[in-house]
Protein backbone atom coordinates (compact mmCIF):
# COMPACT_ATOMS: atom_id res chain seq x y z
CA UNK A 1 0.00 0.00 0.00
CA UNK A 2 1.87 3.28 -1.32
CA UNK A 3 1.44 5.87 1.73
CA UNK A 4 -1.56 7.96 -0.09
CA UNK A 5 -3.40 4.96 -1.15
CA UNK A 6 -6.65 4.69 0.23
CA UNK A 7 -7.94 2.93 3.19
CA UNK A 8 -10.87 0.89 2.85
CA UNK A 9 -12.99 1.29 6.64
CA UNK A 10 -16.23 -0.26 6.81
CA UNK A 11 -18.82 0.84 9.48
CA UNK A 12 -21.38 -1.88 10.96
CA UNK A 13 -23.74 -0.08 13.06
CA UNK A 14 -23.63 3.19 11.70
CA UNK A 15 -26.92 4.91 12.07
CA UNK A 16 -26.16 5.34 16.47
CA UNK A 17 -25.23 7.63 17.73
CA UNK A 18 -21.50 6.85 17.54
CA UNK A 19 -21.70 5.50 14.23
CA UNK A 20 -22.56 8.89 12.91
CA UNK A 21 -19.46 10.78 14.58
CA UNK A 22 -17.63 8.10 12.66
CA UNK A 23 -19.02 8.76 9.84
CA UNK A 24 -18.11 12.19 10.03
CA UNK A 25 -14.83 11.73 10.83
CA UNK A 26 -14.15 9.31 7.91
CA UNK A 27 -15.56 11.92 5.75
CA UNK A 28 -12.80 13.59 6.23
CA UNK A 29 -10.16 12.10 7.02
CA UNK A 30 -6.80 11.85 4.83
CA UNK A 31 -6.72 7.89 4.26
CA UNK A 32 -9.35 6.19 5.41
CA UNK A 33 -12.84 6.02 2.74
CA UNK A 34 -15.78 4.47 3.62
CA UNK A 35 -16.27 1.30 2.02
CA UNK A 36 -19.35 0.51 3.54
CA UNK A 37 -22.18 2.05 6.40
CA UNK A 38 -24.26 -1.07 7.99
CA UNK A 39 -27.66 -0.53 9.19
CA UNK A 40 -31.12 -2.44 8.90
CA UNK A 41 -33.02 0.32 9.42
CA UNK A 42 -31.41 2.79 6.61
CA UNK A 43 -30.78 -0.06 4.25
CA UNK A 44 -30.88 1.88 0.92
CA UNK A 45 -30.83 5.39 2.13
CA UNK A 46 -28.51 7.55 0.61
CA UNK A 47 -25.34 8.59 3.48
CA UNK A 48 -25.27 12.34 2.53
CA UNK A 49 -29.15 12.68 3.71
CA UNK A 50 -28.19 11.64 7.22
CA UNK A 51 -24.72 13.34 7.20
CA UNK A 52 -23.96 17.22 6.40
CA UNK A 53 -20.15 15.77 6.78
CA UNK A 54 -20.35 13.40 3.61
CA UNK A 55 -20.17 13.93 0.13
CA UNK A 56 -19.82 10.64 -1.82
CA UNK A 57 -22.55 8.86 -3.25
CA UNK A 58 -22.35 5.42 -0.52
CA UNK A 59 -25.74 4.01 0.67
CA UNK A 60 -26.80 2.13 3.86
CA UNK A 61 -26.38 -1.35 3.25
CA UNK A 62 -27.59 -4.46 5.93
CA UNK A 63 -24.94 -7.12 4.95
CA UNK A 64 -25.68 -10.42 6.65
CA UNK A 65 -22.79 -11.30 9.49
CA UNK A 66 -21.52 -14.01 6.75
CA UNK A 67 -21.84 -11.40 3.63
CA UNK A 68 -19.02 -9.14 6.36
CA UNK A 69 -15.78 -10.95 4.82
CA UNK A 70 -16.75 -10.73 1.12
CA UNK A 71 -17.09 -6.65 1.38
CA UNK A 72 -13.17 -6.29 0.87
CA UNK A 73 -13.01 -3.64 3.86
CA UNK A 74 -8.83 -3.61 5.50
CA UNK A 75 -10.58 -2.33 8.67
CA UNK A 76 -14.04 -2.92 10.02
CA UNK A 77 -15.67 -0.82 13.19
CA UNK A 78 -18.55 -2.48 15.29
CA UNK A 79 -20.66 0.03 16.45
CA UNK A 80 -23.75 -2.52 17.92
CA UNK A 81 -25.34 -2.70 20.96
CA UNK A 82 -23.15 -5.03 23.32
CA UNK A 83 -23.80 -8.30 23.07
CA UNK A 84 -23.80 -8.16 19.30
CA UNK A 85 -20.28 -8.44 18.16
CA UNK A 86 -18.92 -12.40 18.52
CA UNK A 87 -21.03 -13.26 16.01
CA UNK A 88 -19.15 -10.41 13.14
CA UNK A 89 -15.97 -11.19 14.61
CA UNK A 90 -17.05 -15.38 13.99
CA UNK A 91 -17.92 -14.22 10.98
CA UNK A 92 -14.52 -13.20 9.65
CA UNK A 93 -12.86 -16.10 11.52
CA UNK A 94 -15.10 -18.62 9.55
CA UNK A 95 -14.12 -16.82 6.27
CA UNK A 96 -10.22 -16.56 7.32
CA UNK A 97 -10.19 -12.70 6.69
CA UNK A 98 -8.34 -10.54 8.81
CA UNK A 99 -9.08 -7.31 8.71
CA UNK A 100 -8.25 -4.54 11.91
CA UNK A 101 -11.52 -5.40 13.93
CA UNK A 102 -12.32 -2.42 16.24
CA UNK A 103 -15.12 -3.35 18.60
CA UNK A 104 -16.58 -0.19 20.14
CA UNK A 105 -18.88 -2.21 22.74
CA UNK A 106 -18.15 -3.53 26.44
CA UNK A 107 -17.59 -7.29 24.83
CA UNK A 108 -13.81 -7.73 24.27
CA UNK A 109 -12.72 -5.48 26.92
CA UNK A 110 -11.82 -7.84 29.13
CA UNK A 111 -10.21 -10.20 26.38
CA UNK A 112 -6.88 -10.74 26.97
CA UNK A 113 -6.33 -11.06 22.69
CA UNK A 114 -7.65 -8.16 22.22
CA UNK A 115 -5.33 -4.66 22.65
CA UNK A 116 -7.38 -2.90 24.64
CA UNK A 117 -7.07 0.87 22.68
CA UNK A 118 -6.97 3.85 25.48
CA UNK A 119 -3.91 5.51 23.14
CA UNK A 120 -2.45 7.55 26.44
CA UNK A 121 -2.10 5.15 28.41
CA UNK A 122 -2.15 1.78 26.83
CA UNK A 123 -0.34 2.77 23.42
CA UNK A 124 3.18 1.27 24.46
CA UNK A 125 1.52 -2.52 24.70
CA UNK A 126 0.24 -2.31 20.58
CA UNK A 127 2.32 -4.23 18.75
CA UNK A 128 0.38 -4.46 15.54
CA UNK A 129 -2.29 -6.78 17.02
CA UNK A 130 -5.81 -6.75 14.50
CA UNK A 131 -8.27 -6.74 17.24
CA UNK A 132 -8.81 -3.72 19.20
CA UNK A 133 -11.25 -2.87 21.98
CA UNK A 134 -12.06 0.63 22.29
CA UNK A 135 -12.95 1.57 25.87
CA UNK A 136 -16.49 2.70 27.29
CA UNK A 137 -16.91 6.61 27.79
CA UNK A 138 -16.87 6.88 31.08
CA UNK A 139 -13.92 4.18 31.54
CA UNK A 140 -12.22 6.63 29.40
CA UNK A 141 -12.50 9.63 31.50
CA UNK A 142 -11.96 8.01 34.61
CA UNK A 143 -8.65 6.39 33.73
CA UNK A 144 -7.21 9.54 32.25
CA UNK A 145 -8.52 11.07 35.86
CA UNK A 146 -7.11 8.44 37.90
CA UNK A 147 -4.30 7.19 36.03
CA UNK A 148 -1.31 10.10 37.06
CA UNK A 149 -2.12 9.47 40.68
CA UNK A 150 -1.90 5.47 41.28
CA UNK A 151 1.33 5.69 43.17
CA UNK A 152 0.12 8.00 45.25
CA UNK A 153 -3.80 6.13 46.63
CA UNK A 154 -4.53 5.02 49.92
CA UNK A 155 -7.65 2.77 49.48
CA UNK A 156 -10.48 2.55 46.75
CA UNK A 157 -11.16 5.78 44.63
CA UNK A 158 -15.08 6.55 44.49
CA UNK A 159 -16.40 8.15 41.18
CA UNK A 160 -19.24 10.20 40.76
CA UNK A 161 -20.47 10.41 37.29
CA UNK A 162 -23.19 12.15 34.81
CA UNK A 163 -23.71 11.07 31.37
CA UNK A 164 -25.58 13.24 28.23
CA UNK A 165 -28.25 10.39 27.40
CA UNK A 166 -26.65 9.69 24.09
CA UNK A 167 -24.70 7.44 25.92
CA UNK A 168 -27.97 5.26 26.49
CA UNK A 169 -28.07 5.26 22.85
CA UNK A 170 -30.48 4.94 20.35
CA UNK A 171 -32.91 2.15 21.85
CA UNK A 172 -35.55 3.55 23.57
CA UNK A 173 -35.59 3.16 27.42
CA UNK A 174 -35.64 5.17 30.66
CA UNK A 175 -32.30 6.63 30.13
CA UNK A 176 -32.54 8.38 26.93
CA UNK A 177 -36.12 9.39 27.32
CA UNK A 178 -36.06 13.06 27.06
CA UNK A 179 -39.48 13.10 28.85
CA UNK A 180 -38.57 11.10 31.81
CA UNK A 181 -35.26 13.17 32.06
CA UNK A 182 -36.33 16.95 31.74
CA UNK A 183 -35.79 18.79 35.18
CA UNK A 184 -34.12 15.45 36.46
CA UNK A 185 -30.84 13.40 37.29
CA UNK A 186 -31.32 9.86 36.88
CA UNK A 187 -29.27 7.48 39.52
CA UNK A 188 -28.67 3.40 37.55
CA UNK A 189 -26.04 0.67 38.35
CA UNK A 190 -25.09 1.94 41.48
CA UNK A 191 -22.64 -0.85 42.11
CA UNK A 192 -20.93 -3.23 39.36
CA UNK A 193 -21.63 -1.02 36.47
CA UNK A 194 -19.26 -2.70 33.52
CA UNK A 195 -17.29 0.33 33.58
CA UNK A 196 -16.28 -0.43 37.18
CA UNK A 197 -14.63 -3.68 36.64
CA UNK A 198 -13.19 -2.35 33.39
CA UNK A 199 -10.93 0.60 35.22
CA UNK A 200 -10.77 -1.52 38.22
CA UNK A 201 -8.72 -4.24 36.05
CA UNK A 202 -7.32 -1.73 33.72
CA UNK A 203 -5.63 0.34 36.30
CA UNK A 204 -5.00 -2.31 38.98
CA UNK A 205 -6.65 -0.72 41.69
CA UNK A 206 -10.24 -0.79 42.91
CA UNK A 207 -12.24 2.13 41.72
CA UNK A 208 -16.25 2.39 42.79
CA UNK A 209 -18.60 4.04 40.18
CA UNK A 210 -21.99 5.65 40.60
CA UNK A 211 -23.11 6.50 37.72
CA UNK A 212 -26.33 9.04 36.54
CA UNK A 213 -27.41 9.81 33.10
CA UNK A 214 -29.29 13.81 32.90
CA UNK A 215 -31.54 16.12 30.27
CA UNK A 216 -28.15 17.24 28.03
CA UNK A 217 -27.68 15.16 25.11
CA UNK A 218 -23.87 14.92 25.30
CA UNK A 219 -20.51 15.16 27.52
CA UNK A 220 -19.57 13.31 30.67
CA UNK A 221 -18.65 14.54 33.69
CA UNK A 222 -16.09 12.43 36.50
CA UNK A 223 -16.28 13.95 39.81
CA UNK A 224 -13.31 11.56 41.21
CA UNK A 225 -12.22 11.03 45.09
CA UNK A 226 -8.92 9.87 45.77
CA UNK A 227 -7.43 8.98 49.39
CA UNK A 228 -3.71 9.68 49.34
CA UNK A 229 -1.28 7.66 50.99
CA UNK A 230 0.68 10.59 51.84
CA UNK A 231 -0.40 14.22 52.34
CA UNK A 232 0.17 16.58 49.29
CA UNK A 233 -0.03 20.27 47.99
CA UNK A 234 -1.84 21.43 44.92
CA UNK A 235 0.91 22.57 43.08
CA UNK A 236 2.30 19.31 43.63
CA UNK A 237 -0.57 17.65 42.02
CA UNK A 238 -0.73 19.35 39.41
CA UNK A 239 2.57 19.11 38.43
CA UNK A 240 1.81 15.49 38.44
CA UNK A 241 -1.13 15.88 36.18
CA UNK A 242 0.93 18.65 33.90
CA UNK A 243 3.73 16.28 33.24
CA UNK A 244 1.49 13.07 32.64
CA UNK A 245 -0.28 14.70 29.78
CA UNK A 246 2.37 16.98 28.37
CA UNK A 247 2.59 15.57 25.41
CA UNK A 248 -0.54 14.73 24.58
CA UNK A 249 -3.05 16.48 22.41
CA UNK A 250 -5.91 15.58 23.38
CA UNK A 251 -5.42 15.44 27.27
CA UNK A 252 -6.00 19.19 28.34
CA UNK A 253 -5.38 19.82 32.53
CA UNK A 254 -7.09 22.60 33.88
CA UNK A 255 -6.11 24.42 36.90
CA UNK A 256 -9.58 25.39 37.24
CA UNK A 257 -12.84 22.06 37.60
CA UNK A 258 -14.20 21.98 33.79
CA UNK A 259 -17.50 21.76 32.28
CA UNK A 260 -19.22 19.95 30.27
CA UNK A 261 -21.31 22.15 28.53
CA UNK A 262 -17.51 23.43 26.92
CA UNK A 263 -16.88 20.19 25.94
CA UNK A 264 -19.85 19.21 23.53
CA UNK A 265 -18.31 18.56 20.15
CA UNK A 266 -14.72 18.63 21.13
CA UNK A 267 -12.18 15.49 20.63
CA UNK A 268 -10.35 16.18 23.91
CA UNK A 269 -10.43 15.35 27.38
CA UNK A 270 -10.49 18.23 30.31
CA UNK A 271 -9.17 17.53 33.74
CA UNK A 272 -9.03 19.73 36.68
CA UNK A 273 -10.36 20.95 39.36
CA UNK A 274 -7.20 19.75 41.64
CA UNK A 275 -9.24 20.51 45.12
CA UNK A 276 -7.59 19.29 48.38
CA UNK A 277 -8.65 18.53 51.55
CA UNK A 278 -6.72 20.48 55.12
CA UNK A 279 -5.02 18.03 55.73
CA UNK A 280 -3.87 16.92 52.09
CA UNK A 281 -4.99 13.38 52.17
CA UNK A 282 -8.19 13.52 50.02
CA UNK A 283 -7.97 14.98 46.47
CA UNK A 284 -11.07 15.63 44.03
CA UNK A 285 -9.96 15.92 40.26
CA UNK A 286 -12.70 16.38 37.66
CA UNK A 287 -12.78 15.35 33.97
CA UNK A 288 -14.86 15.67 30.97
CA UNK A 289 -15.36 14.05 27.49
CA UNK A 290 -17.75 13.90 24.74
CA UNK A 291 -18.71 10.25 25.11
CA UNK A 292 -19.79 9.88 21.47
CA UNK A 293 -16.02 11.14 20.55
CA UNK A 294 -12.86 11.25 23.21
CA UNK A 295 -15.16 8.45 24.98
CA UNK A 296 -15.98 6.05 21.40
CA UNK A 297 -15.35 7.41 17.78
CA UNK A 298 -12.17 9.55 18.15
CA UNK A 299 -10.40 6.89 20.77
CA UNK A 300 -11.59 4.65 17.77
CA UNK A 301 -10.33 6.52 14.78
CA UNK A 302 -6.70 7.00 16.87
CA UNK A 303 -6.88 3.17 17.57
CA UNK A 304 -7.08 3.16 14.05
CA UNK A 305 -4.32 5.45 12.90
CA UNK A 306 -2.53 3.40 15.39
CA UNK A 307 -3.19 0.29 13.65
CA UNK A 308 -2.29 1.64 10.15
CA UNK A 309 0.87 3.12 10.98
CA UNK A 310 -0.30 7.03 10.47
CA UNK A 311 -0.67 9.90 13.41
CA UNK A 312 -2.40 9.12 15.96
CA UNK A 313 -4.56 12.68 15.77
CA UNK A 314 -4.58 12.54 11.73
CA UNK A 315 -8.08 13.25 10.76
CA UNK A 316 -9.02 14.46 14.19
CA UNK A 317 -9.92 18.24 14.12
CA UNK A 318 -8.44 19.60 17.23
CA UNK A 319 -8.61 23.19 18.78
CA UNK A 320 -6.69 25.76 20.05
CA UNK A 321 -6.84 26.10 24.15
CA UNK A 322 -8.89 29.14 24.50
N1 LIG B 1 -23.22 6.23 23.03
C1 LIG B 1 -22.07 6.36 23.67
O1 LIG B 1 -21.81 7.39 24.30
C2 LIG B 1 -21.06 5.28 23.64
C3 LIG B 1 -21.35 4.06 23.10
N2 LIG B 1 -20.42 3.06 23.12
C4 LIG B 1 -20.74 1.77 22.57
O2 LIG B 1 -20.78 1.88 21.14
C5 LIG B 1 -21.77 1.02 20.61
C6 LIG B 1 -22.75 1.84 19.78
O3 LIG B 1 -23.36 2.81 20.63
P1 LIG B 1 -24.46 3.82 20.11
O4 LIG B 1 -24.10 4.37 18.79
O5 LIG B 1 -24.74 4.74 21.22
O6 LIG B 1 -25.69 2.82 19.94
P2 LIG B 1 -27.02 3.04 19.16
O7 LIG B 1 -28.08 2.36 19.90
O8 LIG B 1 -27.19 4.51 18.91
O9 LIG B 1 -26.74 2.32 17.76
C7 LIG B 1 -26.65 0.96 17.63
C8 LIG B 1 -26.40 0.59 16.17
O10 LIG B 1 -26.45 -0.82 16.05
C9 LIG B 1 -27.47 -1.21 15.14
N3 LIG B 1 -28.22 -2.29 15.81
C10 LIG B 1 -29.08 -2.18 16.84
N4 LIG B 1 -29.51 -3.39 17.24
C11 LIG B 1 -28.91 -4.28 16.43
C12 LIG B 1 -28.95 -5.68 16.33
N5 LIG B 1 -29.72 -6.42 17.15
N6 LIG B 1 -28.21 -6.28 15.38
C13 LIG B 1 -27.48 -5.54 14.54
N7 LIG B 1 -27.43 -4.19 14.57
C14 LIG B 1 -28.11 -3.58 15.52
C15 LIG B 1 -28.32 0.00 14.89
O11 LIG B 1 -28.70 0.11 13.51
P3 LIG B 1 -29.90 -0.65 12.81
O12 LIG B 1 -30.89 -0.97 13.90
O13 LIG B 1 -30.39 0.32 11.81
O14 LIG B 1 -29.26 -1.87 12.21
C16 LIG B 1 -27.39 1.15 15.20
O15 LIG B 1 -26.66 1.50 14.02
C17 LIG B 1 -22.41 0.33 21.81
O16 LIG B 1 -21.81 -0.91 22.04
C18 LIG B 1 -22.10 1.27 22.96
O17 LIG B 1 -22.06 0.58 24.19
C19 LIG B 1 -19.15 3.26 23.61
C20 LIG B 1 -18.81 4.47 24.15
C21 LIG B 1 -19.74 5.57 24.23
C1 LIG C 1 -25.85 6.93 29.88
C2 LIG C 1 -25.54 5.49 29.59
O1 LIG C 1 -26.41 4.65 29.64
N1 LIG C 1 -24.29 5.19 29.32
C3 LIG C 1 -23.84 3.86 29.02
C4 LIG C 1 -22.38 3.87 28.75
C5 LIG C 1 -22.04 4.04 27.32
C6 LIG C 1 -20.78 3.27 27.02
O2 LIG C 1 -19.64 3.66 27.05
O3 LIG C 1 -21.10 2.06 26.87
P1 LIG C 1 -20.38 0.67 26.67
O4 LIG C 1 -19.52 0.38 27.82
O5 LIG C 1 -21.53 -0.24 26.59
O6 LIG C 1 -19.62 0.81 25.41
C7 LIG C 1 -24.06 2.89 30.18
O7 LIG C 1 -23.96 3.28 31.33
O8 LIG C 1 -24.17 1.69 29.89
Amino acid sequence: MSDSSPIRVGIVGARGHVGAELIRLFATHPRFTLAYVGSRELAGQRVVDHSDAYKGDLRYTSPTNAELPTLGADAVVLALPNGKAADCVAAFDAAGADPVIIDLSADYRFEDGWYYGLPELTRDRYAGQRRISNPGCYATAMQLAVAPMRAHLDGAVQCFGVSGYSGAGTTPSDKNDPDKLRDNLMPYALTGHIHEREVTRQLGHAIEFMPHVAPHFRGLTITANLHLSAPMTRDQVVAIYRDAYADEPLVRVLDEAPWVSRIAGRHHVEIGGFALSDDGRRLVVVSTEDNLLKGAATQALQNLNLAFGLAETTGIPLVAAS
